[in-house]
């Protein structure tokens, strides 16, 4: 191996690094303990540039409403460190998900959290966008392809110091690391639609969180749908991102079942059962550890399957049933337990973790560098048209649907008239048109959840903020909902034959286009607090019934009962500024062959306003789609700043009173 490598004590240059892991890559068996010491130095050597990880005594919590409490994690300490690999393992509902959510803050507010979670050995909240976190679900746009999703991401988080075609070098070699060229031109895909497959899915998602090369990755499950093939070459990969461009980056992931390969990739290892501690430390000496506890590894087979079923209790019965004086798995795991509480091995995590709190490591930069709020309002706004177009459920269904009905209105009202009937037949259409026309913008409900649910991922990991994805989100629905607002309002304004006058078909269809925007705006605003497709589409159906209801048609404005269903309710339901910006624009000024004037109907038969004209309507109802979205980023953003300090206040209070281990201290401010 010293011939190998000559200067693996003291290394020098990244281009050793690299030959050193590409000898590992190799052939990692052989290789093994020149690679182990090699690394150990490296740390030891870059170990300034990093980010230092530590956690001790963290205990997790779930309320479980009338049932109390049950814990998740349970006294756990560890660290990880600059420049390695700290694979998180055990069996399935063990808690690697929530470790690793407790390390990288982002626990669910159900959740209670003790224990010191350091970063460089410093409390510190790891803001939005320092670190990247790989979610097991893999939530990406289904209608891009893998080379666009990639290259806007890459345009969205890479700094505008970086050309374009230097971005896309970046996506272009990260893909090929991922192994995707063979499918950089096939579709995401998602439901309904087939596209790449699910372990190609993930390499996307692995793709996208690397792209900017973070100093602190978390990856939850990276390898889960692929073959062992695949999952060394990524693993490998990830790995190999650590000690990069002569940067060290530390890399927690959780992992199921890796190959003999893949484990030899890992510098450390916190092996969990139940939410407890079986084993932490060097991936290496596991195999004595388990060794020495009694349960040693039989030749020939994988450490970490023989690891995973020793403590495995979920099948405990059936495995071992007729088997005479085996152990149960639930004996190994507490032998091993309390075997590594005693060993030397805690000790000596206890030290390290000690030691990395004692170095004063300056804190994690705030906030990384990446491309500039107008570009990534471009970008995002691009991104966000192109899926709009590509998306048939988001506005091609509702306008070939919104067409039928519009020619259904223009036949059941066909060429009304201005005869004694027409007064309410007009009244009828106009306010059908204004109500249950754009009601059904309820139906794009399911492709705004998935747009905030890419939003939540990307925002989480700091890829653009709240405001920028707003701005977009507005800008790229104008163009289609001018088409489903424009045709076929034509439709039902022409064939009924509604006041004639070009001037009067453009404000018929600006107040039909403001009410199309201000149920979209509700609907965002829904999706944002009811990220759920049934429950977001029977709250936003619910509201806007409860709107139709009082905005002034079906019960007239002076008729509705005073406290709240007409103030406020009435006054604030955008209704009734549509159905009276259309009555005026339809009755105003107009007099009728039977001498009937137009603004006698207006006061007598709709109760309309008549202190302002028809312009005072539509100036409100812009003023509401502004209101409604600044609302919606205002909720966005809310959530951001005020959920993690409410939560974490009602944690420390909740801390004092029922927490498993009182004398540790509440979480290190993370986002949750
Ligand atoms: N927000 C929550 N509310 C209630 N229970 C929770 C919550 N989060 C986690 N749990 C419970 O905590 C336990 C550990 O879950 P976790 O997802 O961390 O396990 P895991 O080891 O990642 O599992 P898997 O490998 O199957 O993904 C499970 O029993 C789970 O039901």
């Amino acid at each position: 191996m010293a011939s190998l490598f000559p200067s693996t004590l003291h290394p020098n240059t990244d281009s050793e690094i690299n030959v050193a892991l590409e000898m590992e890559t190799r052939n990692p068996v052989q290789n093994k303990r020149g690679v182990d010491a090699f690394k150990t130095a490296t740390v030891q050597r870059r170990s300034e540039d990093g980010v230092f990880l530590t956690w001790e005594d963290l205990y997790v919590t779930v309320s479980n409403g009338k049932n109390g409490t049950k814990s998740i994690l349970q006294g756990l300490t560890g660290h990880a460190r600059p420049g390695e690999l700290l694979a998180i393992m055990g069996p399935s509902g063990c808690g690697k998900s929530t470790l690793l959510d407790a390390l990288a803050g982002r626990l669910s507010s159900n959740i209670r959290q003790t224990g010191e979670i350091l970063i460089n050995g410093h409390k510190q909240v790891l803001a939005y966008g320092t670190s990247a976190y790989v979610t097991q679900d893999d939530t990406l746009m289904m209608t891009l392809t893998v080379r666009e999703a990639v290259y806007y991401s890459a345009q969205l988080q890479l700094p505008d110091s970086m050309t374009k075609s230097e971005k896309k070098e970046r996506a272009d070699t990260t893909m090929r690391e991922m192994g995707l060229q063979e499918s950089v031109n096939t579709r995401i895909g998602g439901w309904g639609v087939k596209g790449i497959s699910g372990g190609q899915k993930r390499r996307v998602s692995i793709c996208m969180e690397i792209l900017t090369r973070p100093k602190l990755l978390f990856l939850d499950e990276p390898t889960s749908g692929l073959d062992s093939a695949a999952s060394y070459y990524v693993m490998s990969r990830i790995a190999r991102l650590g000690q990069r461009d002569g940067v060290r980056r530390t890399i927690v992931a959780s992992i199921h079942q890796p190959s003999s390969e893949v484990f030899q990739l890992f510098h450390h290892l916190c092996l969990l059962s139940s939410g407890k501690t079986v084993y932490f430390g060097p991936a290496s000496a596991a195999n004595e550890f388990f060794a020495l506890s009694g349960f040693p590894c039989p030749t020939l087979q994988n450490p970490s399957d023989h690891y995973l079923k020793t403590i495995n209790k979920d099948f405990d019965k059936d495995i071992e049933e007729g088997v005479p004086g085996a152990i149960s798995a639930e004996e190994a795991i507490e032998i091993l337990i309390r075997s590594y509480e005693s060993s030397g091995r805690r000790q000596q995590v206890t030290k390290e973790v000690a030691e990395i709190r004692k170095q004063s490591y300056g804190e994690m930069e705030r906030k990384r560098k990446r491309a500039s709020f107008l570009n990534q309002c471009l970008v995002l706004t691009k991104r966000s048209f192109v899926n709009m177009f590509r998306d048939l459920g988001y506005y091609w269904l509702r306008l070939a649907i919104y067409i039928a009905l519009a020619v259904g209105l223009g036949t059941v009202f066909y060429n009304i008239g201005d005869g004694d009937g027409s007064v309410q037949a007009r009244g009828s259409l106009v306010t059908f048109i204004a109500s249950f026309l754009t009601f059904m913008a309820i139906g794009g409900f399911p492709s705004f959840v998935e747009d905030m649910k890419i939003f939540e991922r990307e925002r989480l990991n700091g890829h653009y903020g709240a405001t920028a994805f707003v701005i977009s989100n507005t800008l790229s629905a104008l163009p289609y909902l001018v088409l489903v607002s424009v045709i076929p309002g034509a439709i039902a304004y022409f064939l009924p034959g509604l006041r004639s006058g070009l001037q009067f078909f453009l404000y018929f269809a600006l107040v039909l286009f403001a009410c199309m925007m201000l149920v979209e705006s509700l609907m965002m605003i829904v999706a944002s607090i009811v990220p759920n497709y049934l429950m977001g589409i029977i709250t936003g159906a619910g509201i806007q019934g409860l709107m139709i209801l009082v905005g002034g048609f079906f019960r007239l404005p002076n008729d509705i009962p005073k406290p709240l269903w007409k103030y406020p309710l009435h006054e604030i339901a955008f209704h009734k500024y549509a159905y009276q910006g259309m009555f005026k624009n339809e009755f105003g000024g107009k007099m009728f062959p039977n001498h009937q004037n137009g603004d006698d109907i207006l006061r007598n038969t709709w109760h309309a306003e008549m202190g302002y004209s028809k312009w005072g309507d539509l100036a409100v109802l812009l003023g509401m789609i502004a209101f409604y979205r600044l609302l919606f980023l205002g909720i966005v953003k809310g959530a951001e700043k005020f959920k993690p300090l409410m939560i974490k206040a009602f944690m420390s209070k909740k801390t004092t009173q029922v927490m498993v281990n009182p004398s540790s201290t509440p979480l290190h401010g993370g986002k949750l």
